[in-house]
């Protein structure tokens, strides 16, 4: 039976990666026979142009019917303007995550040994770092309520979220949290600020609690603002990382740099069943977009991601992250990994590389 991806290029240096993630996905379908049909629709600014809304009702619908998801990237200043902060961007893609309930958000931090010299951090200290960054992305503070901006006696406005989980949430995903150590390293570290935040006391009460049907695994707890400096003085200590949805986001971030570029880090987003949307970590990069700078491989690793995790294809997902070594390897490299003797390519370059080193 044919499987349905539906791809979403989004804004900014969205549609350039996912074109060569396409290609990608495109090539593999064909070698292996993996009978994948495609789908595109828009979101984000670009669904703002068209139809005056981040996540038109076709976009979602699709969404809910593909078996899995492809994001580029959304927003950029074009509309950073928008005085309506419902119809930002952003709120395209926050619609789908919260739509489809894709609440666990898989956020591998690995360092190819051949981008050691393009790490924010010395060689020594990051060589062999494989850290997994298990997010929250459907609760917390993002989605929590009341918010808004209200005007106050005396005609202050002041601005206002909620950063709120009940305990089935924060159970949900400690459970893919404890599930993921098990499978890897058996070291989890639940990363929260309970020493103001109520919200994360209860947070790391549900962790212990869990502790206890994962016994093989040796759960620790690290108030935020130390966890994002130990990711940076010695990241290696880490194996993998449970946290909420706006901690997660910042220190996947720093995370990234550990690896040499944001542009190296994918993701996935599942829901209880496995559904997922595949991105990379980082946004449209307009700063960047429209150059041939950007680099495709964090979106490429994510399609291998979507193979592995939604499509049960987990032999096709290992050869492309083959692939994705072998072209570094090749000492081939966008403008964020570039490192002395190494070759600058453009975005479509690297595409060509990884598609060629899998034709082979
Ligand atoms: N998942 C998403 O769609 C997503 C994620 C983050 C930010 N955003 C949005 O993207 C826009 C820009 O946000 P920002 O500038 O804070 O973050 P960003 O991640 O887009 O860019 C941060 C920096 O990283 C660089 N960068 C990002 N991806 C790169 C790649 N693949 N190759 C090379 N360099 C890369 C950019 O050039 C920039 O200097 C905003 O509208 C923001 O809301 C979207
Ligand atoms: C664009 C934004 C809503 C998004 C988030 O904060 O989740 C992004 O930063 C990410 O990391 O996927
Ligand atoms: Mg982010």
């Amino acid at each position: 039976m044919s499987k349905n991806v539906l791809i979403l290029p989004g804004d900014g240096i969205g549609p350039e990666i996912v074109e060569q993630a396409k290609r990608v996905l495109e090539l593999v379908n064909e070698q292996y026979s993996l009978g994948l049909e495609f789908t595109e629709a828009l979101v984000g600014g670009a669904a703002i142009d068209a139809d005056g809304i981040p996540l038109p009702e076709a976009t979602l619908d699709a969404a809910k019917k593909a078996d899995a998801i492809l994001l580029g990237a959304v927003g950029g200043p074009k509309w950073d303007a928008i005085p309506d902060f419902q119809i930002r961007p952003e709120k395209g893609l926050l619609g789908i995550r919260s739509n489809l309930g894709l609440f666990g958000n898989l956020r591998p931090a690995i360092l190819y040994p051949q981008l050691a010299h393009a790490s924010s951090l010395k060689p020594e200290i990051v060589s062999g770092l494989d850290i997994l960054i298990v997010r929250e992305l459907t609760g917390g503070i993002y989605f929590g309520q009341p918010r808004g901006v209200r005007v106050k006696e005396g005609g202050v406005r002041e601005g206002y979220n909620t950063y709120v989980y009940d305990e089935n949430e924060i159970r949900r995903i400690g459970r893919v949290a404890f599930e993921a150590a098990r499978q890897r390293g058996k070291k989890l570290c639940s990363v929260d600020k309970a020493n103001v935040l109520e919200v994360t006391v209860l947070w790391r009460e549900i962790m212990d609690d869990l502790a206890k049907e994962y016994p093989d695994v040796e759960l620790s707890h690290m108030y935020v603002d130390n966890a994002a400096m130990q990711l940076v003085r010695a990241p290696k200590q880490f194996d993998v990382m449970v946290t909420g949805n706006m901690f997660g986001d910042i220190l996947s971030d720093a995370a990234a740099m550990l690896t040499g570029s944001i542009g190296m880090l994918p993701s996935a987003s599942l829901d209880v069943n496995g559904k997922g949307m595949y991105e990379p970590c980082h946004g449209s990069a307009p700063d960047i977009a429209g150059q041939g700078k950007a680099n495709p491989l964090a979106t490429i690793l994510s399609v291998a991601m979507m193979l592995r995790y939604s499509l049960n294809e987990g032999d096709t997902a290992d050869k492309i992250e083959a692939a994705v070594s072998q072209v570094l390897d090749q000492n081939l490299r966008t403008v964020d990994i570039m490192s002395d003797g190494m070759t600058v390519v453009t975005t479509a370059q690297m595409g060509d590389a990884v598609v060629a080193a899998l034709k082979g």
